[in-house]
């Protein structure tokens, strides 16, 4: 069963909307069917309603308000130092073959008299990664939501990425990674861009 909404989204993550179910399933049934096989075998049975469950839930992120999770823990406080969350892991989607592609973000802002919450900075990179997307938007996305949202000094992320598209199909380059940039603010100096890179690639021990 669906629950209310509340203002972030959620709630709403991991119920599934039992119309929108009911209806990707027929189309799932017809797609199966297309790609010739038989939808009364065994372990195909379930499969439509499997698939449909599964997409709603990739896709989940249009249910979602990256701004409102934000604004649920912003707090006061003093510090003007850089903050990083590095490593988010990502998974998102290509819009041009709804193929999955996943990775990491790396995320940074300089507070201007607020701060975070420190998991609403992945909360926010799942509400925009679970949507069909592009790298490059998703990466201008995040940083465009923490921007104007927190108001901070300055945004930065990085995403480093592995599109399935390219390596299951197509071209079938299988080691390659891309990576996308998006500053704001005090990131577009160069020392303090060349601290936050020499930060991320930093490795914990
Ligand atoms: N810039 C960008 N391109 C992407 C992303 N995900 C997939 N693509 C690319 O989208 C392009 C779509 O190109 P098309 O020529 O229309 O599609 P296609 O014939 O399936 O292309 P190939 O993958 O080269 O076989 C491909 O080059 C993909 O590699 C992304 O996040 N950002
Ligand atoms: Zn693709």
């Amino acid at each position: 069963m669906m629950k209310e909404n509340n203002m972030d989204g959620y709630e709403k993550v991991e119920q599934y909307n039992e119309k929108k179910i009911e209806s990707l399933s027929k189309h799932y049934e017809n797609i199966i069917t297309e790609l010739g096989e038989d939808i009364n075998r065994e372990g195909l049975q379930k499969t439509p309603e499997r698939v449909a469950k599964a997409m709603q839930y990739l896709t989940h992120g249009y249910d979602l308000d990256p701004a409102e999770i934000l604004k649920g823990a912003m707090f006061a406080e003093n510090h003007d130092h850089m903050v990083i969350v590095k490593d988010i892991e990502l998974y998102s989607m290509c819009e041009h073959h709804m193929l999955p592609f996943f990775g990491k973000a790396h995320i940074a802002y300089i507070p201007n008299g607020h701060i975070v919450g420190l998991s609403k900075i992945p909360r926010v990179v799942d509400a925009f990664a679970r949507r069909l997307q592009v790298q490059e938007r998703l990466t201008d996305q995040i940083m465009n939501c923490i921007q104007e949202t927190l108001n901070p000094k300055g945004v930065a992320v990085v995403i480093e990425a592995k599109h399935m598209c390219m390596q299951m199909r197509g071209i079938q380059k299988q080691n390659s990674t891309t990576t996308t940039s998006s500053f704001t603010g005090a990131f577009e100096k160069d020392s303090t861009r060349k601290e936050f890179i020499a930060l991320i690639s930093h490795k914990m021990s």
